[in-house]
């Protein structure tokens, strides 16, 4: 059996009293787009937080290809595409250099670039198609092309699993097109994807595999077979009816 580019087992996340992560266990194959979706505060950012080493778990264990989180995080392994809403626009940064920061994990101390890093920038710029305004402040860029901007520098840090944390919100229909395709060709190039996305109509054009969370994993596996209404009505409430509704 092929490892698993991503294992969680048994994963209990508290914050005080808020039980965020009830006993998730869950393992993802290399080369796969696995969609996250869940209710608002179901824990799909404590799930990413878990996977790179950023909050304590209080049991269970997560490991990417034998590493644990937080050596996969410095060593490059795992990325993270977070929400743009978190991110300090007003922080004076060109696209170039938001690409570049991709590379840190592939540089030496100095971070002084090489031209292996260089080349990456360049061509991950080409993929997202921000090329053109490499030069621009990261500030100064539209929603959807702030989005891309992360998922070049994803792309530049060339990590075996990534993250990304709703990477369709707040993007027109023609930019979430070129979203998927840009996120399906680094499938096929190896990479492994874990989407957190309330777009539960576009998961199975997406995804190869979906889980639904709810602090536990109500359901895995593929898409269809996940966002059934009853799947749907124990994750987000109300009747079969009208949950099943918004996936048409
Ligand atoms: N730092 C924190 N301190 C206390 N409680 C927290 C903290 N972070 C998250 N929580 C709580 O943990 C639960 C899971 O939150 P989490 O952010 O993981 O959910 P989510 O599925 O990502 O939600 P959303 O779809 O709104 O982004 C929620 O009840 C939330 O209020």
């Amino acid at each position: 059996m092929t490892t698993p580019a991503l294992r969680v087992r048994d994963l209990t996340v508290r914050y005080g009293d808020v039980l965020a992560l009830d006993s998730v266990s869950l393992t993802v194959a290399p080369a796969r787009i696995c969609g996250l979706v869940g209710t608002n505060g179901s824990g799909k950012t404590t799930l990413f937080k878990s996977v790179l080493g950023l909050v304590t778990a209080e049991d269970g264990q997560v490991d990417m290809h034998g590493h644990r989180p937080r050596e996969a995080r410095t060593k490059g392994i795992v990325g993270y595409v977070p929400q743009t809403e978190q991110v300090d626009w007003h922080f004076p940064v060109r696209v170039i250099d938001v690409v570049m920061m991709g590379r840190y994990g592939h540089m030496g101390p100095t971070r002084r670039p090489r031209r292996a890093d260089h080349d990456a920038v360049t061509a991950a710029l080409e993929r997202t198609g921000l090329t053109h305004l490499a030069h621009r402040q990261i500030g100064a860029l539209s929603g959807g092309q702030r989005k891309r901007a992360f998922i070049a520098r994803a792309i530049a840090q060339d990590a075996n699993l990534l993250l990304l944390d709703e990477p369709f919100a707040g993007v027109d229909s023609h930019a979430q097109a070129d979203i998927v395709d840009v996120l399906h060709a680094m499938r096929h190039e190896g990479h492994t994807l874990l989407v957190s996305t309330h777009d539960l109509a576009g998961l199975a054009r997406l995804c190869d595999e979906a889980i639904l969370l709810q602090r536990r994993v109500v359901a895995h596996g593929p898409p269809e077979r996940v966002l059934t209404p009853q799947n749907l009505v124990e994750a987000f409430g109300g009747s079969t009816g009208t949950v099943a509704e918004g996936v048409r």
